[in-house]
């Protein structure tokens, strides 16, 4: 089964874009950090504080896999870290995968963050300063992973509707 998977980091807009991906598509999607919070009936918050990053990243990895391996055809949203984690970036190279990279500029991605950071444990306690630092070098350290996608998209000054139809173009 066609899997088509969202990736990128924090705010680049996985999950908006995708749901607007399946309403024009009819493909059902699937936001992985919603069902990890629905398996482990806490927020990924609450994950991070009662049982550390580490427990998160196992469960988020055995349920990409288990995603992965569903007789559906998806769209999945990941986590902003997902391929960087458990040889996932391995994942994204599979011959049912349809893997894009949604790519946002530094300052796409701090414009978006920094007044919708609550719900992301690794930004919630930063102020302005160090945030824009921290996005910059973990955009860097994270390009690796992102770049093992299959397709890439840029993201930067388009709206939902524009990154749509890219994504429509690169799946053509
Ligand atoms: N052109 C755009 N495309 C996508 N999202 C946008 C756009 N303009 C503004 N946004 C906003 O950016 C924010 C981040 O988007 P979203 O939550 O979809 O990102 P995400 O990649 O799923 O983040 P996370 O990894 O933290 O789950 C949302 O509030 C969304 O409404
Ligand atoms: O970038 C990350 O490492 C994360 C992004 C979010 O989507 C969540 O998966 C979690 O907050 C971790
Ligand atoms: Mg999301």
């Amino acid at each position: 089964m066609k899997k088509i998977v969202l990736l990128g980091y924090m705010g680049c807009g996985k999950s908006t874009i995708a749901q607007n991906l399946s309403k024009i598509t009819n493909i059902p999607f699937l936001d992985l950090d919603k069902i990890i919070e629905e398996r482990a009936k806490m927020s990924i918050n609450e994950i991070f504080e009662k049982h550390g990053e580490i427990y998160f990243r196992k469960l988020e990895h055995e349920i990409f896999v288990e995603l992965l391996q569903s007789d559906e055809n998806n769209i999945i949203g990941l986590g902003g870290g997902t391929p960087c984690y458990a040889n996932n970036h391995e994942l994204l190279k599979g011959e049912n995968v349809d893997s894009i990279y949604l790519k946002a500029s530094i300052d796409t991605l701090y414009n978006r963050l920094v007044y919708n950071k609550s719900k992301r444990p690794l930004i919630a306690n930063m102020d302005e300063e160090e945030m824009r630092e921290f996005i910059a070098k973990h955009l860097f350290d994270r390009s690796f992973y992102y770049n093992q996608a299959k397709h890439k998209v840029v993201v930067d000054d388009k709206s939902v509707e524009e990154t749509v139809q890219d994504i429509l173009q690169v799946l053509a």
